[in-house]
């Protein structure tokens, strides 16, 4: 694990897009097509604004997020509404945007339908993650229901969560559909998600869900 520590915000926010992007840029003169897998949360936002400004090859560009909360997208919480707003928009407008969401009642309903255009972006070229302080990432909560499944080497691509700490249910990428990524850069702010992740350096998966990815990926932290 690499951490690097910025002096503020912006500073972070700036700096992961031009990373991002030249990530992107560098995939995608060896490839047809590049994948770009982001959280959705509060935190990332700021990335998605400047990422959206970048002139790219937008249209060989998957996006997808790590996980979705089973909500419309018509509710505050839906990150898909977040990446429509933020990223998929302006120079980015022409990205492929691959759904986590479907109009059915629940994650295992929508699961299959979902499937074949996640797996088709695999492996992932460009990873962001997000954590919680409860050391959750994407949707792989500490005590979720699908936990160990979901961080096992058999664990399909995609999988239906309910956890403790989520308010809804959700969807998610499995840990192995996350880890095929070529270069993983996991994004936090504050002394609280510093210290989490500090926690989770000395804990399992199981745990502290993030702790699965630390050893490839690059932390970027600012307070
Ligand atoms: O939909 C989600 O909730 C995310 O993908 C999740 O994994 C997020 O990255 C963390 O919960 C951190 O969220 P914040 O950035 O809001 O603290």
């Amino acid at each position: 694990m690499k951490f690097i520590e910025y002096t503020d915000r912006d500073a972070l926010m700036l700096d992961l897009a031009d990373i991002i992007a030249g990530e992107l840029a560098t995939a995608l003169e060896h490839s047809d097509r590049a994948s770009l897998c982001v959280p959705g949360g509060t935190t990332p936002g700021p990335i998605f604004d400047t990422l959206s400004g970048v002139n790219l090859a937008w249209d060989r560009v998957d996006v997808l997020l790590n996980d979705e909360r089973w909500v419309p997208e018509s509710s505050e919480r839906s990150n898909t509404a977040l990446l429509k707003r933020r990223l998929v928009t302006g120079a980015a407008a022409g990205a492929n945007l691959i759904p986590l969401h479907t109009d059915v009642a629940t994650p295992e309903e929508g699961l299959n339908g979902l499937m074949p255009a996640v797996e088709a972006a695999l492996p992932l070229n460009v990873l962001v993650l997000g954590m919680g302080t409860d050391m959750h990432t994407a949707s792989l909560f500490p005590g979720a229901d699908q936990l160990e499944l979901g961080l096992s080497d058999a664990a399909p691509t995609l999988l239906a969560m309910r956890a403790p700490g989520a308010p809804e249910p959700r969807i998610t990428l499995s840990a192995k559909a996350l880890k095929s990524a070529v270069s993983t850069h996991i994004l936090i702010t504050g002394p609280d998600k510093r210290a989490a992740l500090e926690r989770a350096q000395k804990l399992t998966p199981l745990e502290a869900p993030i702790a699965a990815f630390l050893q490839d990926a690059q932390v970027h932290w600012a307070p």
